[in-house]
């Protein structure tokens, strides 16, 4: 099953929740593989702390093999790392797009879950990932910008790809009820706009363990695994477990 994580503005935890949330379904027992689909702007690798020779790019533009550049790393997942300051990736033409959706064909299905880490907004590449996924989770903080920004990401992935069903997490919150009223207020509006769905996935709570753990190279749950954030990653973790097989084994 492909998860892609997004959100229309930049910065509100989608890298951060993606490697948290993967070694938590990986704890559960899935094997999980995260792309890190930011092809220009890599961050994956950084918060891993990994110092991949080769990435993406050298896929797209070497033609050498995604299995070459998987990393498996000690949290037990494997990670697809992307390269940093290449602008000529941040818009793949359709040549170039088939040739990477082949190559992650071919290598997807050794894995239960696939987490794509997107860039943020509506960009092509963006879309063009989001139109890849089985589920599309956006993540939104209380920051109006962030939510107007949601609202613009879903409008269009409705529009032009047809997705009927969102997945929303609500991060950064000070306390449940704020995220509950946020998710409402973005339910309504997609519901009485688009008439879109949206679920809630979870709801997160501020945590400054997060730029602590950013800063040390570490993960959340492993840090600070009693903290409330981590409870929460690990609860999203259950439930995107239990996604997979209502899915069904045939897909993914
Ligand atoms: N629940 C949280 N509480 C406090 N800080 C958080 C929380 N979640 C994320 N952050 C902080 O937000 C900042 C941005 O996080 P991150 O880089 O994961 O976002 P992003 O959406 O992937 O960014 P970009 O759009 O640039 O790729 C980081 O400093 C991170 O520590």
């Amino acid at each position: 099953m492909i998860i892609s994580v997004t959100s229309g503005k930049g910065g509100v935890g989608k890298t951060s929740l993606v490697v948290n949330m993967a070694k938590a379904v990986a704890d559960l027992g899935g094997r999980v593989l995260v792309v890190d689909c930011d092809l220009g702007l890599a961050n994956v690798d950084i918060l891993l702390e990994l110092a991949p020779s080769k990435n993406i790019q050298h896929v797209i533009m070497e033609g050498e093999r995604l299995e070459e550049i998987v990393v498996s790393v000690p949290q037990g997942f494997d990670v697809l790392p992307a390269s940093s300051g290449v602008a000529e990736l941040t818009r793949l033409d359709n040549e170039t797009k088939e040739i990477l959706l082949e190559h992650l064909q071919g290598l997807w299905g050794r894995y239960q879950w696939v987490f794509f880490d997107t860039g943020a907004g509506i960009g092509d590449t963006v879309l063009w990932f989001n139109g890849l996924a089985h589920r599309i989770v956006v993540i939104i903080t209380p920051e109006p910008t962030s939510l107007t920004d949601a609202y613009a990401l879903i409008k269009v992935l409705h529009r032009h790809q047809g997705k009927q069903d969102f997945w929303i997490i609500i991060n950064e919150v000070n306390n449940r009820r704020e995220g509950q009223r946020l998710f409402e207020q973005i339910g309504r509006v997609v519901d009485r706009f688009l008439g879109v769905k949206v679920h809630l996935l979870g709801v997160i709570p501020q945590d400054r363990n997060f730029s602590q753990a950013i800063r040390e190279q570490r993960l959340l749950i492993e840090g600070w695994p009693l903290s409330p954030a981590s409870q929460a990653v690990r609860e999203i973790a259950e439930v995107v477990f239990g996604w997979r097989s209502r899915l069904g084994k045939g897909r993914g």
